[in-house]
């Protein structure tokens, strides 16, 4: 059983998968993790972000864990963990440009599909993408402006700085975030956090949360 959780930044996919990853008791999985692992270790290696011979040889080379816990997924490259610094603002200005690469895509799905079920998985093309054939699958929105001030209390730029980053990486994202046409969408601006997660549960068919 899969269920995907697709949205655009900063709309709290990772904090609605992991709450609803944790009352299923199954674990999480976070797509935007491994975009971000990609760029990090491509900008620490001096590559550019959009030679994707080079990335893909240097992901061979350095090959990644990823560590899908309900409470918060964790990547490893050998014994050096990477989760503290896959959410800085160098890495969120550079990772649109490594997430349009074919090649990476293919390197991400590739993983993600190799993964044992069940599992909630989360990110941009879940639901349309990598898993079609999910038992239920969400889109999650919210303004540009909610998101921002959300953001801000990760980030140590201001709300406006945060939202014109953010809005530049949803026009980058485009192509790939279209909601899957059987994605119920929920709007999580006029809802708390765990109301979105409730609303999600709410939803999910019978079968999918018995597991
Ligand atoms: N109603 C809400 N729904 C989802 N997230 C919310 C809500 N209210 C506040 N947040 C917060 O917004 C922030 C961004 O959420 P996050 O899960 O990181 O989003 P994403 O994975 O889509 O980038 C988190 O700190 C989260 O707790
Ligand atoms: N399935 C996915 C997940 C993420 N991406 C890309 C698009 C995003 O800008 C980056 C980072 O994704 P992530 O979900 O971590 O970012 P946000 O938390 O939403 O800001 O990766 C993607 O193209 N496809």
């Amino acid at each position: 059983m899969i269920v995907t959780i697709d949205g655009v930044a900063a709309s709290g996919k990772s904090s609605v998968a992991s709450g609803v990853a944790r009352a299923l008791g199954i674990p999480y999985v976070s797509s935007g993790l491994l975009y971000r692992t990609a760029t990090l270790l491509g900008l620490e290696a001096g590559l550019e972000l959009n030679d994707a011979t080079a990335l893909l040889a240097h992901l061979r080379a350095n090959p990644l864990r990823l560590e899908p816990r309900a409470k918060g997924n964790r990547v490893w490259v050998g014994e050096r963990e990477l989760t503290a610094e896959l959410h800085s603002s160098r890495v969120d200005a550079g990772v649109s440009r490594v997430a349009a690469l074919p090649e990476v895509r293919a390197w991400v799905d590739a993983q993600l599909r190799a993964l044992p079920e069940p599992f909630v998985a989360e990110g941009r093309d879940m639901g349309t993408n990598v898993f079609p054939h999910a038992g239920a699958k969400f889109y999650l929105t919210a303004s540009p402006r909610v998101r921002a001030e959300r953001r801000a209390k990760e980030r140590p730029e201001d709300v406006p700085a945060i939202e014109a980053a953010l809005t530049e990486r949803d026009r980058l994202d485009t192509v790939q975030s279209a909601p899957a046409p059987d994605a119920r969408v929920i709007d999580t601006g006029p809802l708390t956090l765990d109301e979105v997660i409730g609303a999600v549960l709410s939803e999910l068919p019978e079968h999918v949360s018995r597991g």
